[in-house]
């Protein structure tokens, strides 16, 4: 459904997007996971037609999007990192306008928002302008705004992000249903690495607009993820080690450590599973946003 073939993007000095590849079939969960900077919403903005590329293309359902941009876009549902949203209009007027703009009947469009307002569980916001909203209820009613055309591809930048635990399952589930039920080809930008887990079928992960890593979930932990150690200290800094077997090497990284005058004191130790994360530290040498966010 989806085709990015050796994408490049440059801003200037900078290169955004430096040769990327990768599918997404319909019914299928990709994430796309990156540091910040690394190149996420460049390549999304790219696949959307909002930004042309330097080289390289991009075919939506077998349409070239710079050649026939009409025809690929209108398979795209796309809900961006910042929420567009009328602030005068309610949030039902707001999914009315954009399903009226996509080219459906007033009789469907209405249909389809309210069907959106229930999954989404908008109800009690539905006649509120979408000004007032809290940022969860806009990110939500934003993802309702992409999902009125009953896209075939759905690109989410960070949909989740400022949703409390409950919203967020709820935003998982329906993403999950559009690939399962609908068919939908889903690309989904995340730094939540554990629901990305959860609910992707296969991960791309990026790094300073490279492709570092392209499989499922299970590959990439295979190929990349080890187990790690990490000490934390009582001045607030952290070690981490990468390990095969924690308990045997244990009393070893311990054994090393500085406990000289002045030396900070070792507060905690976490043992790490090898998991997304940690396949995801290996290959760009960094954590993921989401996780310091939500330590923090
Ligand atoms: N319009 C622009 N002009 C100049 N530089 C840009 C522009 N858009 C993006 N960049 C740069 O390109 C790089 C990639 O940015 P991009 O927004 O694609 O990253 P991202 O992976 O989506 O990051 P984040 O997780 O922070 O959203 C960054 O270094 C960014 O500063």
């Amino acid at each position: 459904m989806l085709e990015v073939i050796d994408l490049v993007k440059r801003y200037g000095e900078v290169t955004a997007v430096d040769g990327v590849s990768f599918q997404v079939a319909a019914g299928e969960i990709v994430g796309l996971l990156g540091v910040n900077g690394a190149g996420k919403s460049t390549t999304l903005e790219t696949i959307v037609g909002l930004v042309t590329p330097d080289s390289g293309t991009v075919t939506v359902g077998g349409h070239d999007v710079r050649a026939h941009p009409e025809q690929a876009r209108a398979h795209i549902g796309f809900a961006a990192q910042d929420t567009a949203l009328y602030p005068r209009l309610t949030v039902r007027e707001n999914l009315r306008f954009f399903g009226r703009l996509t080219g459906a009947s007033r009789h469907d469009a209405d249909a389809r928002a309210d069907e959106l307002i229930g999954l989404l569980g908008l109800t009690e916001q539905a006649g509120r302008l979408a000004g007032v909203l809290s940022g969860g209820e806009a990110r939500r009613a934003h993802v309702a705004v992409a999902l009125m055309a009953r896209p075939r591809l759905l690109l989410l930048d960070e949909a989740t992000v400022g949703l409390d635990v409950r919203t967020r399952t709820h935003m998982l589930e329906l993403v999950v249903r559009a690939a399962r039920e609908s068919g939908a080809a889903v690309l989904f930008s995340s730094h939540y690495l554990a629901e990305v887990e959860i609910i992707c079928d296969r991960v791309v992960i990026i790094h300073r607009g490279r492709v570092l890593a392209d499989g499922t979930v299970a590959e990439t932990i295979g190929r990349h993820a080890k187990s790690a150690v990490e000490f934390t200290f009582g001045d607030g800094t952290r070690q981490r080690h990468e390990v095969s077997d924690p308990a045997a090497e244990l009393p070893a990284l311990l054994a090393r450590l500085d406990t000289g005058a002045g030396a900070p004191e070792l507060k905690s130790v976490n043992v790490l599973p090898a998991s997304l994360e940690t396949a995801f530290w290996a290959l760009t040498g960094e954590e993921p946003a989401g996780l310091v966010e939500e330590v923090a």
